[in-house]
């Protein structure tokens, strides 16, 4: 095989609980995460030597930070190591990458963390690694929090710091997904002296009853009024939420029709999308083709 396409999906924080703070800084959660079925697209094709490249540029992240290339040379160079014991006579392993952007950064909806994921996947399949996906699971983590999540490709309770998964079945909604014109460090939200750390632990059965909050919520609102104000206005037609450390908001509908029908009320300097909750990411469906 020697070039794929995949989708980069994104995701929603149907609740997110701060529970605490390990000594390392990272903070214990509780989260829901819903995929999507709408995200960014990927273009992979095989190169003949052992380069990585990236077109087009993200404008404001310098081609090295990208977590695009960060994933790819992380895999690759984990590949190489691991390879060479075995047979010294494999193929290169270099690419070329395509990225088509459709997701706003910095929204909490996940898209860097989704594209990380998409491309340690896609890469295994083109470079022919078979690598498992535990071992994926961890090469991601080690680019984010919310890497692994998409590396399983399921609707998922998270723990921990977010990284212990059990797959959860959620009805599939549709969701108006707004996305307020500001971008929110997720950094300096965890690092906010403002922010609550100390909710109880709830059980699955507990959320699936009663529900849950946002514990960023709250302080995003007050540093961000772009945010505050979408929550407001989305509040009149739903159930209102953030997602992960915003700034996107997010509320659930029946069907397409009635999100759809919210979204073209927006007035205009509220943009958005509409898009339905997946039990199964799109990318683990189109792999296993
Ligand atoms: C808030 C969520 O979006 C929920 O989905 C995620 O847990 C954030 O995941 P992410 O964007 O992949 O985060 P990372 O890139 O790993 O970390 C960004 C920064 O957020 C803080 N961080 C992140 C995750 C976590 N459980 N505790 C933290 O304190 C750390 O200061 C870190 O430097
Ligand atoms: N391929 C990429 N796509 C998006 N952002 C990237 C990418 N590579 C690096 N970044 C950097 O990562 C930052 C966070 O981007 P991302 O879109 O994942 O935010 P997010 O939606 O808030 O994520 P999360 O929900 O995981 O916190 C961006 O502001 C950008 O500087």
């Amino acid at each position: 095989m020697n070039s794929i396409t995949l989708p980069a999906p994104a995701k929603l924080n149907l609740f997110l609980h701060i529970t605490g703070q390990r000594s390392d800084g990272y903070h214990t959660l509780q989260t829901l995460f819903q995929l999507l079925d709408f995200g960014d697209q990927l273009h992979y094709q095989r190169r003949q030597d052992e380069q990585i490249t990236l077109q087009p540029d993200i404008p404001g992240v310098a081609t090295e930070d990208n977590l695009i290339v960060r994933a790819a040379r992380l895999l690759q160079g984990y590949a190489q190591q691991h390879r060479a014991r075995v047979d010294l006579d494999n193929p290169p392993l270099g690419v070329d990458i395509h990225l088509d952007k459709r997701l706003p950064m910095g929204g909490g909806i996940g898209g860097g963390s989704s594209n990380a994921a998409t491309t340690l996947l896609a890469l295994n399949h083109l470079w022919g690694l078979q690598l498992d996906t535990d071992t994926l699971a961890e090469l991601g983590r080690q680019l984010g929090a919310d890497v692994p999540v998409f590396i399983r490709g399921k609707t998922a309770w998270a723990e921990g710091i977010g990284e212990q998964l059990q797959a959860v079945e959620m009805p599939e909604d549709w969701f108006l997904v707004l996305t307020p014109d500001c971008h929110v460090s997720t950094a300096e939200i965890f690092s906010h002296k403002d922010l609550t750390r100390g909710t109880s632990d709830i059980t699955v059965a507990a959320f699936l009853e009663q529900g849950g909050h946002n514990d960023c919520q709250p302080l995003v609102r007050n540093l961000f009024p772009e945010v505050d104000s979408a929550l407001e206005w989305l509040s009149r037609y739903g159930d209102a939420k953030m997602t992960g450390t915003g700034a996107c908001v997010f509320a659930p509908f029946d069907d397409k029709a009635s999100a759809e029908a919210v979204l073209a009320k927006a007035p205009d300097h509220l943009k958005g999308f509409v898009a339905r909750g997946v039990n199964q990411s799109e990318v683990h469906q189109l792999l296993n083709r």
